[in-house]
């Protein structure tokens, strides 16, 4: 495999219990542009430090940690994280605009004086919800779609640069918002692969004419007998 670019727009979700699994898929996956995503399972693990190991062996880094508190406590976190020289991370749009503006406040507070600023980005519809979910359990009306373009919007207007959601929804977000603001998706599935816990999901190919900046992959990556091999299929197909 020679051409790697399409790489860069694949963020791997390093969903692991410890740094030692993750070593060894970084080690099967060396040389390859992707993004890493660290989620919750692995930086409660392993804490900061995993984060800067993964920046020294200089990876772009998302920290998907999904913060949704009251505007003062997520204006701290938001702080903390730019400290730790992340190049992206996510609060919860649910959180409302007092909240997202802290995050962005937190982020200019931390990072006053330097050019180097994380992306922030905000949670629409967990990529897990359904229709059916979203209006008779959870209790909001409307569709799908509605709740995740108005959870954009309101991100966008409190000053952030993206939103996570499902690369379903990509086209409405763009046009709402604009070309240019981020789109992040998971619910990422190669043709015949196991869907699991998601319900919005489009394959690589699908989500990449569907305009998506980046695609979260995890699962049909890391837990392929050969991730290197489903990475780099992946990469083909996008290639095309
Ligand atoms: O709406 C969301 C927000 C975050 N995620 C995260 O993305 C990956 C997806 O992993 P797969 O194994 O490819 O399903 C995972 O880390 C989630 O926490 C999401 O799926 N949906």
């Amino acid at each position: 495999m020679e051409d790697w670019t399409q790489a860069e727009r694949i963020m791997v979700a390093l969903d692991y219990p410890n740094k030692q699994q993750a070593e060894r898929l970084l080690q099967q996956l060396e040389g390859i542009p992707c993004y890493m995503k660290v989620g919750m399972e692995l930086f409660y693990a392993e804490g900061p430090s995993f984060v800067a190991e993964l920046k020294k062996q200089g990876y772009r880094v998302f920290l998907d940690l999904k913060m949704h508190d009251i505007p003062n406590t997520v204006k701290g976190g938001a702080a903390s994280i730019t400290r730790m020289g992340v190049d992206m991370f996510n609060v919860h749009a649910a959180g409302g605009s007092a909240m997202m503006e802290a995050a962005m406040e937190g982020v200019a507070q931390a990072s006053a004086g330097s050019n180097e600023r994380p992306t922030v980005i905000a949670v629409t519809q967990l990529t897990s919800t359904s229709q059916h979910m979203l209006n008779g359990e959870i209790g909001i009306a409307g569709t799908v779609q509605d709740t995740v373009v108005r959870y954009a919007k309101l991100a966008s207007q409190a000053g952030l640069q993206g939103v996570v959601a499902s690369p379903v929804e990509v086209a409405a977000i763009k046009e709402a918002c604009s070309a240019s603001f981020v789109t992040v998706t998971p619910g990422i599935r190669p043709a015949g692969a196991a869907i699991g816990d998601q319900s919005r999901v489009m394959t690589p190919k699908e989500a990449r004419a569907a305009g998506t900046d980046y695609m979260v992959i995890g699962r049909p990556i890391t837990a392929a007998e050969h991730p290197r091999q489903a990475i780099e299929q992946i990469v083909k197909e996008l290639s095309e």
